[in-house]
């Protein structure tokens, strides 16, 4: 007879011997970890001993404790692994592992995340899947590649492949006969949980005496917490800088859809610890969450008497539960200088309150509500097939944690699981836009000035309060003065002018705040004397509105410089669009078909590139460094086409198929891509 399950119940899989899965991810922004987590879930509700954690922490030896591994992992930059694989990803390629089969008893399967409007579209996934078989691993599932440009998303792949690897697990992995799977409507128990460091007697107050956290520290005098802007207090994150910010002004005039700031750093750098930066670098932000929205969360889940008490560390739920030494969710960092954390600081500082509610938050919820018909919505907005529900209630209308909670009354989550739910806050990326002497350190602890675009992200949507990302609304009321953590990302080698990569040409496209990295680019090779010429094709709306360092490109005088001002008045015979019948992409290298009908017309940066062919295939000819910048959406397929239109239109090539070729060897050209 099965086991059976009760509602209501947390149910601990059990410990089948030789059933064990690992479930290793590489993750810029969460997304992958948030798959690695939910494909967690689905292993131990199959009975398998499950640890899920990021690659870097995993190494290669220890993989073969597990029965199974599975990856999943996102690319990033042109084709790279993320940063939390790198360690990972060294080991694994090393020299002297080839031949040796030394991965012969591994069982793996693979999820990659990418998006197609790159040219190496999920070449991390890829490339981790050849070594893992290079070194004798076996893949018992087939590989599953999401793309972020598809409808759903992710999930129109990741959804039906996550199916087909439930069936295939239990069809070649069955359980004993007396052991049935825990259905989704049962309770797993908690991966982490927090405990306070003072004992709460059942009616609410704190037990006399007991002021410290078992570290010895006093909870901090209480401050109103409640009004104003975020605290200044640190969090201790690592491989981050103190910096203080010297300025923040609008860049777009006032009545302009989009207010982009202007933001201006000074990064203090530890003589010994100065991270390698140039022009294409990029500053990560940490943001905070208001005070505001951590009360509203607090009173809504009835948190008031636990808040401000201070906790104790964030060990997992029991020591069955192996996460590899793990004690609270990658990514979570505590407060500076040792003083005890409250639950209100991890939910100013760590968790991500405002983010849009995932799939696995929701599927949470439901066992945190008594009422029928708000567990019954939970279930329908997480069923299979109903993911255009899911979309429409949360990413369109850009609904936040806190609102969902709101909409939901019944939900009580009890505060020790918020780490279990909650996603933390992840920095985020700006590129640089100074380069050259301006980016050059001064004084005996190194200081860095550092500028950087950043368009605050505000949507109009269908609820009818404006909406802002997390750290669109931190950036906006930052006072100059202010100190914050940031981190410093470097910037691909061919980049620096260092090996005379600044005597190649440059073709450079750009659109909107994408100009930043380019402009920086342009000041770091002005500080030589011979540079090679650049060509700079730059769309924005209009002339007085976002062309960001108008006046500034006269300074270098063998930049130039072609805007395409898609809201000013244009000349129609500037604007030379494709001709479909004749220059028709070629396909076989996987690169996906711009569409031409939305730009015929119109005045973007694709039709300057043709006009302008013959000269941008001169540069192609020699060996240039080719950047495309900017939004994610059409332009940068369509700018790929237009150079490879530019090739055949020039005679670099006679045949599309042949500038296609021509454009993916590293050999005529370094493309460096960002888009977002
Ligand atoms: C700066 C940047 C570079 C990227 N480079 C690539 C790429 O070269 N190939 C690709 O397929 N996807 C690329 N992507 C898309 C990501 O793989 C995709 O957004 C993924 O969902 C991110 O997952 P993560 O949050 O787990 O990192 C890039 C995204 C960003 C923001």
């Amino acid at each position: 007879m099965g086991i059976a399950y009760e509602e209501g119940q947390v149910a601990q899989p059990l410990s089948i011997n030789g059933r064990s899965i690992v479930i290793l991810y590489g993750s810029e922004t969460g997304n992958s970890e948030e798959i690695a987590l939910e494909l967690g879930k689905m292993s131990e509700r199959l009975h398998f001993r499950t640890v899920v954690d990021e690659m870097d922490s995993f190494k290669l030896t220890d993989l073969l404790r597990f029965s199974m591994a599975i990856f999943v992992t996102s690319t990033t930059g042109q084709g790279d692994m993320p940063k939390n694989t790198t360690k990972f990803w060294r080991n694994l390629r090393r020299e002297k592992l080839n031949n040796t089969n030394c991965l012969g008893n591994l069982n793996f399967s693979i999820f990659g995340l990418g998006n197609s409007s790159y040219q190496k579209f999920n070449w991390a996934a890829r490339k981790l899947r050849v070594r893992l078989l290079q070194l004798g691993a076996s893949e018992f599932f087939k590989a599953g590649e999401g793309d972020e440009r598809h409808n759903d998303g992710i999930d129109s792949i990741y959804l039906p492949w996550q199916q087909e690897l439930r069936a295939s697990l239990l069809t070649n992995y069955p359980l004993p006969d007396s052991v049935t799977p825990i259905p989704d409507d049962i309770q797993l128990p908690p991966r982490y949980t927090l405990r306070l460091a003072t004992s709460i007697r059942p009616g609410g107050e704190t037990e006399e005496g007991d002021k410290q956290d078992i570290l010895g520290n006093q909870p901090e005098e209480s401050t109103d917490n409640t009004r104003g802007l975020p605290p200044a207090d640190m969090i201790s994150i690592p491989s981050t800088y103190l910096a203080t910010l010297s300025e923040n002004v609008r860049a777009t005039p006032q009545g302009h859809w989009q207010d982009v700031r202007e933001l201006a750093l000074e990064v203090r750098f530890p003589l010994n610890l100065i991270p390698r930066y140039a022009a294409g670098s990029c500053v990560t932000v940490y943001p905070k969450n208001y005070p505001e929205d951590v009360q509203s969360l607090i009173e809504l889940m009835g948190w008031q008497d636990v808040a401000d008490k201070p906790l104790t560390g964030h060990e997992p739920e029991s020591a069955e539960h192996d996460h590899a030494g793990e004690t609270r969710p990658r990514g979570l960092y505590l407060k500076e200088n040792g003083t005890s954390t409250t639950l209100r600081d991890l939910l100013t500082h760590n968790l991500d309150i405002t983010s849009v509610p995932r799939r696995h938050f929701i599927k949470e919820l439901v066992f945190f509500t008594k009422d029928p018909r708000e567990k019954e919505r939970l279930k329908e907005l997480t069923s299979p097939g109903n993911e255009q529900d899911l979309y429409d209630y949360t990413s369109r209308p850009r609904r936040t944690i806190i609102e969902m909670l709101r909409d939901f009354p019944c939900v009580r989550i009890p505060f020790n699981w918020a780490l279990n739910l909650i996603p933390t806050i992840r920095g985020r990326d700006f590129s640089i836009c100074n380069g050259g002497a301006s980016l050059e350190g001064k004084g005996g602890e190194l200081t860095l000035h550092v500028e950087v675009l950043a368009a605050l992200v505000e949507f109009q949507t269908i609820i009818r309060k404006p909406r802002q990302g997390l750290c669109s609304r931190y950036l906006k009321h930052l006072l100059p003065g202010t100190t914050l953590r940031v981190g410093i990302k470097p910037a691909d080698k061919f980049l620096s002018p260092e090996n005379s990569q600044h005597k190649r040409p440059l073709i450079a496209i750009a659109t909107g705040t994408g100009i930043a990295p380019i402009h920086a680019l342009i000041e770091d090779r002005a500080r030589f004397s011979r540079t090679g010429p650049v060509f700079l094709f730059y769309g924005c709306r209009s002339k007085d509105a976002d062309f960001y360092f108008g006046n500034d490109w006269a300074r270098h005088p063998n930049v130039r410089v072609v805007p395409a001002f898609s809201r000013d008045p244009f000349d129609l015979a500037d604007v030379i669009s494709a001709e479909p019948n004749c220059l028709k992409s070629a396909g076989g290298l996987g690169l996906p078909e711009p569409t031409y009908d939305y730009d015929v017309n119109k005045n973007y940066v694709q039709h300057h590139i043709r006009k302008h062919a013959k000269e941008v295939g001169e540069l192609m000819r020699q060996h240039p460094i080719v950047c495309i910048c900017g939004n994610a959406g059409k332009m940068p397929a369509s700018v790929r086409a237009a150079l490879c239109d530019a090739l055949v239109l020039s005679n670099v090539v006679v045949t599309r198929e042949e500038a296609e070729k021509f454009m993916a060897d590293p050999k005529n050209l370094s493309m460096w891509q960002e888009v977002w």
